[in-house]
């Protein structure tokens, strides 16, 4: 891991508009560092004319809120960057997450905070959203994106560990080690071998062969199984694993049917009535993906018809924002239901959840945080144009990186270079990604007054979604 550099100085518009530049010691045109620019995103918003002045900050104003117990790895991260780091173990609700995140500038969370427009809109400072996990469905991306706001997770930091998940859930469920587990701590000796399986020789079924599903097809057929999976999208065999074309044939071949879709709308209630039908008798459903993707209502009934052999699930459709007892009634109004069937392994969506995956996770994405907020790269990011420079060094004096994010429309760097037009222009990049594009230069001879030039130039700019500069 490379080390961001730090922030010495930085400048940001305040809410009010009613700020100086700072002549503040902390900040300095020709040290390493930052100088934070426009906190404000709103390209048709209610600012028609850039800040009249502009308020420092240093590293030590930079304000990140954790939620959901993010590992410890990222809270050192970030704390060595000096920023304020606030840590939460629960996630939030959404009239408290909306008045923690009016002021700050970077939120990391997992997969049950919820990042709606309706909640984003009131995140005025917000520059980056960390999501500690793989999942980001639980973030409006394109809101984000089009409000400037760059989106990071960490895609296979943790798919090992619902890979070994799903192979212990497979050999429980063939074994019916939920059930006999609970028996005997109800003091029930009950041994028996009808219905038990060795999973040796048997089928598994893997929808989506990403990540986790391919991690699983290697796992698997190292203990005997014969692996197929169904994906959209033609993908390279693991091992002697097939890729079947269409999922019904996939649900008629498997013996254990184990799913690792992302949350879409195209794989709401993926697993229903039908595709149960269409299943083995006896056969095994396994869902550690999201919780919509199987109609739970279907799975209880295929359960207590006896069609299926047993379940395991880790999502659901609504999880609680914290741990504590009474939950049951509202992850769904059919997991009631659901707990009284037989082999039916429930976990609290702890697929990801080991200290590997967790420690992993914290350095991968509370690093990429801080190269975003330091530095300007965007690599990882997953609502944004991907780009990258190295760092400013010490020894370039009267450099400054301008950050601009912008509409992607023509005209935009006949413009921007207008405005640099008295300035070495020593790097320049630009990528695109839909409606949103990003651009980072590093220009030469500046001057600390050229920098509030810059900036209120290219605030005026009709393209602009958001500026930084960093120097
Ligand atoms: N239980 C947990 O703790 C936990 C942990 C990590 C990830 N997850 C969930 O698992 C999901 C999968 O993770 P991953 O890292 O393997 O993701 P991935 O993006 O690497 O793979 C997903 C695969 O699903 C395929 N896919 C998409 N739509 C499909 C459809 N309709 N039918 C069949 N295949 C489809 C994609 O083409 C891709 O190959 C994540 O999106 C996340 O929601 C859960
Ligand atoms: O998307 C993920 O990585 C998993 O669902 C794990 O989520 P969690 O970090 O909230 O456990």
């Amino acid at each position: 891991m490379s080390s961001p550099v730090p922030v010495s100085g930085a400048v940001a518009e305040s809410s009010s508009n009613a700020v100086t530049l700072s002549t503040s010691p902390t900040i300095s045109a020709h040290s390493p560092g930052s100088y934070f620019g426009s906190m404000n995103r709103r390209l048709t918003s209610s600012f028609t004319a850039p800040p009249k002045t502009l308020k420092p900050f240093n590293t030590e104003d930079m304000k990140v809120l954790l939620l959901e117990n993010i590992n410890k790895t990222a809270i050192d991260i970030l704390n060595q960057q000096g920023y304020q780091v606030e840590v939460y173990k629960t996630s939030l609700d959404e009239e408290e997450l909306i008045e923690k995140i009016r002021d700050v500038h970077a939120i990391g969370i997992r997969s049950k905070t919820k990042l709606t427009a309706k909640v984003l809109r009131e995140a005025k400072n917000l520059v980056a959203i960390g999501c500690f996990c793989i999942g980001t469905n639980q973030v409006d991306l394109e809101y984000a994106a089009r409000h400037g706001i760059a989106v990071f997770n960490s895609p296979f930091s943790n798919s090992r560990s619902v890979a070994e998940l799903v192979i212990g859930e497979i050999i429980a469920l063939a074994r019916q080690l939920g059930d006999r587990s609970m028996e005997m701590h109800q003091n029930t000796w009950n041994k028996v071998s009808a219905k038990c399986w060795e999973i040796r020789g048997k089928t598994l079924g893997i929808v989506g062969y990403g990540h986790i599903g391919s991690q699983l097809s290697v796992l698997a057929e190292s203990m005997g199984m014969s692996v197929v999976y169904y994906d959209v999208v033609p993908l390279m065999a693991l091992g002697t694993a097939r890729q079947i074309s269409t999922l019904n044939e996939l649900l008629s071949v498997s013996d254990f049917v184990t799913l690792h879709v992302p949350q879409l709308p195209e794989t709401h209630n993926l697993i229903s009535g039908p595709q149960i039908a269409a299943m083995k008798e006896g056969a095994y459903l396994i869902n550690a993906s999201r919780g919509n993707v199987v109609d739970i209502r279907a799975l209880v009934n295929a359960l207590s018809s006896g069609k299926l052999g047993g379940a395991a699930l880790d999502v659901y459709p609504n999880e609680p924002a914290k741990n504590g007892p009474h939950f049951v009634e509202t992850l769904n109004s059919w997991i009631p239901e659901l707990v009284k069937q037989k082999n039916v392994i429930l976990t609290p969506h702890i697929g990801g959840s080991t200290e590997e995956a967790q420690s992993a996770i914290g350095v991968e994405v509370g690093t990429a945080l801080t190269k975003y907020i330091n530095e300007g790269s965007t690599i990882g990011a997953v609502n944004f144009p991907e780009l990258s420079l190295r760092p400013l060094s010490a020894d370039e004096e009267g450099h400054v990186r301008v950050l601009y994010i912008h509409s992607n429309v023509p005209g935009v760097l006949r413009t921007v270079n207008e405005i640099f037009a008295d300035h070495n222009i020593e790097k320049q990049y630009s990528e695109s990604r839909g409606e949103v594009a990003y651009m980072m230069a590093d220009i030469a001879d500046v001057t600390t007054s050229d920098i509030k030039t810059l900036y209120e130039q290219l605030y005026n700019t009709p393209f602009r979604i958001a500026i930084r500069l960093l120097y």
